[in-house]
C-alpha cells in the first residue's frame, strides 16, 4: 500500500521536473523581440529581412534580420528598430493567416521562409495546456479524498507523520516524579492494569479508557504519563494535539486512526495526547475552517475510544492546561472519565523535586535544598529543574567543580525574572494576607456548629485563586438547614474578617467570597423562605427581581417595597454573618495566628494538621430557635424531635463569650466588586443544594 503511495508521489515529482525542463530552456534561449503585427509587416517591406518562419500552431512569425540591419535602416525608420536583436517575432490572428503568407512570399527573402506546424510542439502545447489542469485536478482529488478521512491513502505526507510516532518504552519511574503524590496514586491503578491486564479481565473489572491530567504547564504531566509506561514496561505513543490539527484538511482524523491502529497492534500500550485542548475544545467553539477539521479529529478520537473493549489494553492519557474549555463529550463515562489534577508542588514537594534533579549533579555540601524550596513558592517542577540547570551552567562558566549556593541563588533569580516564568510568585506581604485570609475561612468553619470538617487549606496560588480552603461534607447532603446556611455565610466571610481584624486594611481577595455569600443570602430570602419579613414566598429566583405584584394582578405593585425589604434582609444576613465570623476569629485569635504561621511555613495544611490546631477551638454560640412568624406561642415548651436510635450526641458546649464587638458590623465590604483577583474559596459547602 505504501509503495503505491510513494509511486504516485514520484509521478508528481517527475511531472514537475518535466514542466521545469520545458520552462527553463525557454528562459535561456536567445533573445527574440516581440513586436506588433503591423510593425512586423512593415519590416518585411524594408527588404532587410533574411529569413522567416511561420509557426502556424502558435500563429506566430519569426523574422531573422540581416546582419547589418541597424546600419542599413532607412532614415525615416522608427528609432527603436535599430535596437532590435537579430530576431523579432509577431503574432497574428487566424483570418490574417493568408495575408501574412502572401506578404512573406512577396518579400522574396534571401534565405526563404519556412512553415512550422511543429509536431513536437503540439505535444508540448498539449502538455502546457493540460498539465496545470491535471495538477489542479490531482490536488483537488487529494483534498477531496482526504476530507473523507482517507488522506493518508493518497499521499504519503499525512501518513508518514503518524507513523513517525514511534513508540518508546520510557525508563522514567514514579520516583522521578516528585511532589505530585496524589496523581501518582491515581495512576498506579492504571499501571497495574497495563502490567497484568488478564488479572483484571478475569474478574470483569472495568478499567478506565482514558485519564485526563490537568494542571499548569511544567508540573510534570508528560513526565507522569511516561512514568506509567515506564513502570508498566509498555510502549508509549506520544502525540501532541496540535500535531493532529495540521495543514491538510482531514489528515487529523486519519492520523488518529493510524495512531490507534498502531497502538492496538502494540498493546498493552499507552497513547499520550499532549495539549488535548487543541483538538478537544468545545465543539462549535472554534473559528473558521479550522474547526471542522478539529471536530473531525475529535470525533474520530471519540469513535476510537468508544471502540475500545475490555481486550483492547490501550489506555489514553491526555494532558491539558485548560480543562475548562474541553468538550464535555470527552469527559463522559467511558472516555476521559478519570481526571487527575497535577498542581505545582508545595514546600515538601519542591524539596523532593530538587532532590530528584540534583541527583547526578555535583552539588556542594553547603547547599541546603530545604532552604531553596522555601525560596521558590509557586515554582513548578519544570521551573525547579530549570533552576538546577541554570546553576550548573553558571558553575561551568565559572570553571568551578561543584554547584554552590551562590550559583543556585542566582539561578533562582534568573528563573523568577526570566521571560519563561509563568507562575506567580507572591511577595511576603501578599503571602501573609493570604495566609490570614485562608486561615480565617478555616478557623470560622471550625468554630461554627453546623459545618463539615476542614480538610485542606493552602496558600499556593491555583488558577486565579490566591489560595483555598476546602470543607468536605462527610455524607451526601440532600438539603441544608438554615443554621448550615448561616454557617456557610459566616465562614465565607471568615477570610475577609481575618484580614480586617489582623491588618485593618482588607484586600480585594475577598470579592469571590462576597459574591458567593451574597448569592446564598439572596436565595435564603427569596427562595427558601428564611426571612420573617419577606415570608415564605418565592420571588423571582435569586436575581432579586420582584414580579409578584404584577403576576397576581392586584393592581397594586409590591415590587419596590418588596425589593427594598429583600435588600434589607440580605444585608442583615450578611452583616450578622460578618459579625459571627469576626467574633469567632477574635475569641480564637491565638489559633488564627498559629494557623497563619504554619501556612506560611508549609503552604498547605492537611486534615490531620488542621485537626490538631483546631482541637482547642472555642465554638461559636448556638443560634436561637427560629420560626418564620408569630404563630408559635412564645411560652409553649419545645419538644425534641423523635429520632432513630441512637440519639445524636450533643456537641461540646464550650461556647465563646458573646460580648459585642465593633469589628465587622460596620462595612459589608461589597464595594470589593472591583476586585480583579478572584479568591475562589472552593467551598463545596457553599453551594446551594436546594434547586
Ligand atoms: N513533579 C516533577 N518532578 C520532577 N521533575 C519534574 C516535575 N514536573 C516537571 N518536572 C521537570 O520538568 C520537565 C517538564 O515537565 P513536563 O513536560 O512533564 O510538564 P508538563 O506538565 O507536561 O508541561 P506542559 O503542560 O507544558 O506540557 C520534566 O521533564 C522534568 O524534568
Ligand atoms: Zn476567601
Amino acid at each position: 500500500m505504501k509503495k503505491v503511495l510513494n509511486f504516485r508521489f514520484l509521478i508528481l515529482l517527475v511531472l514537475a521536473a518535466v514542466l521545469i525542463g520545458w520552462l527553463v530552456p525557454s528562459l535561456f534561449s536567445p533573445r527574440v523581440e516581440r513586436i506588433d503585427t503591423s510593425t512586423g509587416l512593415e519590416i518585411l517591406d524594408t527588404g532587410l529581412v533574411d529569413s522567416a518562419k511561420i509557426v502556424d500552431i502558435d500563429q506566430r512569425v519569426e523574422l531573422g534580420l540581416t546582419e547589418d540591419w541597424a546600419a542599413d535602416l532607412p532614415e525615416d525608420a522608427p528609432e527603436d528598430w535599430a535596437e532590435y536583436p537579430g530576431k523579432v517575432e509577431f503574432l497574428y490572428v487566424a483570418p490574417q493567416g493568408e495575408q501574412i503568407v502572401d506578404a512573406i512570399v512577396a518579400a522574396d527573402l534571401p534565405q526563404g521562409y519556412d512553415s512550422d506546424v511543429n509536431r513536437g510542439s503540439v505535444w508540448s502545447t498539449l502538455l502546457f495546456t493540460f498539465l496545470p489542469i491535471l495538477l489542479l485536478v490531482g490536488l483537488f482529488w487529494f483534498l477531496m479524498s482526504s476530507m473523507q478521512g482517507g488522506g493518508g491513502r493518497l499521499m504519503s505526507f499525512g501518513k508518514s507523520k503518524a507513523s513517525l510516532v514511534t513508540p518508546d518504552t520510557p525508563t522514567v519511574k514514579f520516583d522521578d516524579v516528585a511532589g505530585v503524590e496524589e496523581a501518582v496514586e491515581e495512576l498506579k491503578e492504571i499501571e497495574e492494569f497495563l502490567e497484568n491486564p488478564a488479572k483484571f479481565q478475569a474478574v470483569g473489572a472495568k478499567i478506565p479508557k482514558g485519564v485526563l491530567l490537568y494542571g499548569p504547564p511544567g508540573t510534570g504531566k508528560t513526565l507522569l504519563a511516561r512514568a506509567v509506561a515506564g513502570e508498566a514496561g509498555v510502549p508509549f505513543f506520544h502525540i501532541s494535539g496540535s500535531d493532529f490539527v495540521e495543514m491538510f484538511v482531514g489528515v487529523g482524523a486519519s492520523r488518529v486512526r493510524d495512531l490507534f491502529d498502531q497502538a492496538k497492534k502494540n498493546a498493552p500500550a499507552i497513547i499520550f495526547v499532549d495539549e488535548i485542548d487543541a483538538v478537544g475544545r468545545h465543539r462549535g467553539a472554534g473559528m473558521g475552517g479550522g474547526h471542522d477539521e478539529r471536530e473531525q479529529t475529535l470525533n474520530q478520537m471519540l469513535v476510537e475510544m468508544d471502540g475500545f473493549d475490555i481486550n483492547t489494553n490501550v489506555i489514553m492519557i491526555a494532558a491539558t492546561n485548560r480543562p475548562d474549555i474541553l468538550d464535555p463529550a470527552l469527559l463522559r463515562p467511558g472516555r476521559f472519565d478519570r481526571q487527575v489534577g497535577v498542581e505545582a508542588p508545595d514546600l515538601k514537594g519542591r524539596q523532593k523535586v530538587l532532590e530528584v534533579h540534583a541527583k547526578g549533579k555535583p552539588i556542594s555540601p553547603e547547599v541546603d535544598l530545604d532552604a531553596m524550596a522555601r525560596r521558590t513558592p509557586g515554582f513548578t517542577g519544570a521551573d525547579l529543574a530549570n533552576v538546577l540547570n541554570e546553576a550548573a551552567l553558571l558553575t561551568a562558566r565559572r570553571d568551578q567543580q561543584l554547584i554552590g549556593p551562590h550559583e543556585l541563588d542566582e539561578a533562582i533569580d534568573r528563573v523568577i525574572a526570566g521571560p519563561q516564568k509563568r507562575t506567580r510568585i507572591m511577595n511576603e506581604h501578599d503571602r501573609s494576607v493570604t495566609a490570614y485570609h485562608e486561615g480565617g475561612h478555616a478557623l470560622v468553619a471550625a468554630a461554627m456548629n453546623h459545618t463539615d470538617p476542614v480538610t485542606k487549606v493552602t496558600i499556593l496560588p491555583r488558577g486565579r485563586a490566591l489560595g483555598y480552603t476546602m470543607v468536605m461534607p462527610q455524607e451526601d447532603r440532600y438539603s441544608k438547614t438554615r443554621n448550615q446556611l448561616l454557617d456557610n455565610l459566616a465562614y465565607a466571610m471568615g477570610g475577609r474578617m481575618a484580614e480586617e481584624i489582623v491588618f485593618g486594611d482588607p484586600s480585594t481577595g475577598a470579592s469571590n467570597d462576597i459574591s458567593q455569600a451574597t448569592e446564598i443570602a439572596k436565595q435564603m430570602v427569596t427562595e427558601f423562605g428564611m426571612s420573617a419579613d419577606v415570608g415564605s414566598v418565592r420571588l423571582a429566583g435569586s436575581s432579586g427581581e420582584v414580579f409578584l405584584g404584577r403576576d397576581m394582578g392586584h393592581g397594586r405593585d409590591y415590587s419596590e417595597d418588596l425589593a427594598a425589604t429583600v435588600d434589607r434582609e440580605v444585608r442583615a444576613l450578611m452583616d450578622s454573618a460578618m459579625e459571627e465570623a469576626a467574633k469567632a476569629l477574635q475569641s480564637n485569635r491565638a489559633l488564627l495566628d498559629s494557623l497563619a504561621e504554619q501556612l506560611l511555613e508549609k503552604e498547605t495544611l492537611n486534615e490531620t494538621e488542621l485537626a490538631e490546631i483546631f482541637a482547642k477551638v472555642k465554638k461559636a454560640p448556638r443560634r436561637k430557635h427560629w420560626v418564620s412568624g408569630d404563630w408559635a406561642p412564645k411560652s409553649a415548651p419545645r419538644k425534641k424531635p423523635v429520632t432513630a436510635p441512637p440519639p445524636p450526641k450533643e456537641e461540646p458546649s464550650d461556647t465563646l463569650p458573646t460580648e459585642p464587638t465593633d469589628v465587622g458590623t460596620g462595612g459589608t465590604g461589597t464595594a470589593d466588586a472591583r476586585a480583579e483577583q478572584a479568591d475562589g474559596s472552593s467551598d463545596p459547602g457553599t453551594r446551594s443544594d436546594a434547586e
